[in-house]
């Protein structure tokens, strides 16, 4: 098996077919909808909130609600509704969870997507989610997850996922890997070109992305749909207030499994960290899908799909020669 990660990672450029890289079309269909680029913040407290996820909609871009505030998600879904934007919201495997679903059938509400979102979803209390919702909302698009290998994409889906994800323990903010000895940090792109051949549905790549190249390289190894925490925090429209230290400006951003998401020491599998400001998300958005464009040029295409053929080499850790920027 060859294990490699983002950073060992660069993709082989193709004769360029475009005039312009404002040629390059990044957009990808992505169950029902499609959406300018294939990013999607991480369904985290201190990534999304509900202004930040209607931004999103409006603006043409996927998001996910957390599901940390589990009492908002009814009312969630009615504004959204009511706006005439699409609905994307998370959820657990616990009992309560269940209710909650037989609540949004009893209201006649359908979200257009739900993403049963624990640590280690290969299991059978996913699956039994899965097959509860597929039962209750079949026309909703059901991501599932997180996990880490072939057979796991092969079991969630087969049990009625419309797309899994991908990723244990690559986050900025995961100790899974330190605490527990297992995942896919410092080999995510590998993992997920495994789950990808594996896949007959949609994958989301989750977690490990540090650099704006590596959405390309995650679409290179079979990701429909990147999910991103670190680099999308710290903007303005990140919750939580601005922390100034040293007379620099900060967010927080903290790890679903940390203390500070679960108020207690219990099962931690994340930290907290200061993230520098970096002012509006949307500027970043665009950034990533110029990024995105300029990769497709490389490609030697004009869409995402040529991004799946490139050739590629494994430089192991050394491509950075010490860049930074
Ligand atoms: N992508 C990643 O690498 C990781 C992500 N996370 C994130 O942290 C958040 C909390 O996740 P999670 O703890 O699953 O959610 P919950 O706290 O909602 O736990 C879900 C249920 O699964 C059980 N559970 C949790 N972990 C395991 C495990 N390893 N083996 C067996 N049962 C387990 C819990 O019981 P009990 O707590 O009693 O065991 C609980 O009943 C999520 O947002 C998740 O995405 C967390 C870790 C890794
Ligand atoms: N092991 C843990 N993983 C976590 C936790 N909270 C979130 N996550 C995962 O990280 C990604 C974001 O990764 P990033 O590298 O882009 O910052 C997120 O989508 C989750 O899958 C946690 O507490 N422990």
């Amino acid at each position: 098996m060859q294990v490699f990660d983002y950073e060992d990672i660069q993709l082989i450029p193709n004769k360029c077919i475009v005039d312009s890289r404002s040629e390059c079309d990044t957009t990808i269909k992505f169950g029902p909808k499609t959406f300018k680029i294939p990013v999607v913040p991480a369904n985290m407290q201190t990534i999304i909130d509900e202004n930040l996820a209607e931004k999103l909609a409006t603006n043409g871009y996927f998001y996910v609600m957390h599901r940390f505030e589990p009492e908002t998600r009814i009312d969630f879904i009615k504004t959204m509704n009511q706006k005439d934007l699409f609905t994307s919201i998370s959820v657990g495997i616990k009992k309560d969870e269940y209710t909650f679903i037989d609540q949004v059938v009893s209201e006649h509400l359908k979200p257009d997507y739900i993403t049963i979102d624990v640590a280690h979803g290969h299991s059978d209390r996913v699956i039994d989610m899965i097959k509860y919702i597929k039962n209750k909302l079949p026309d909703t698009f059901l991501i599932a997850g997180n996990v880490g290998t072939p057979e796991a994409v092969r079991e969630l889906e087969n049990a009625g996922a419309d797309a899994t994800k991908v990723g244990i323990g690559p986050g900025k903010v995961c100790i899974t890997k330190l605490k527990t000895g297992f995942g896919t940090g410092g080999w995510q792109l590998a993992a997920l070109r495994l789950c990808a051949k594996a896949a007959s549905k949609p994958i989301i790549a989750d977690g490990g992305v540090r650099n704006d190249g590596d959405i390309a390289k995650s679409v290179r190894f079979g990701a429909d749909m990147v999910m991103i925490g670190s680099l999308l925090a710290g903007h303005k429209e990140s919750p939580g207030k601005i922390i100034e230290k040293d007379g620099q400006k900060y967010k927080a951003y903290f790890g679903s499994a940390s203390q500070y998401q679960k108020g207690e020491y219990k099962n931690v599998e994340g930290k907290r960290m200061l993230v520098p400001y970096k002012g509006e998300i949307m500027d970043t958005l665009t950034e990533m899908k110029q990024d995105l464009q300029s990769s497709i040029s490389y490609a030697g295409g004009k869409d995402l799909s040529s991004l799946r053929k490139v050739d590629y080499v494994i430089v192991k850790n050394s491509i950075y020669n010490g860049d930074v920027y």
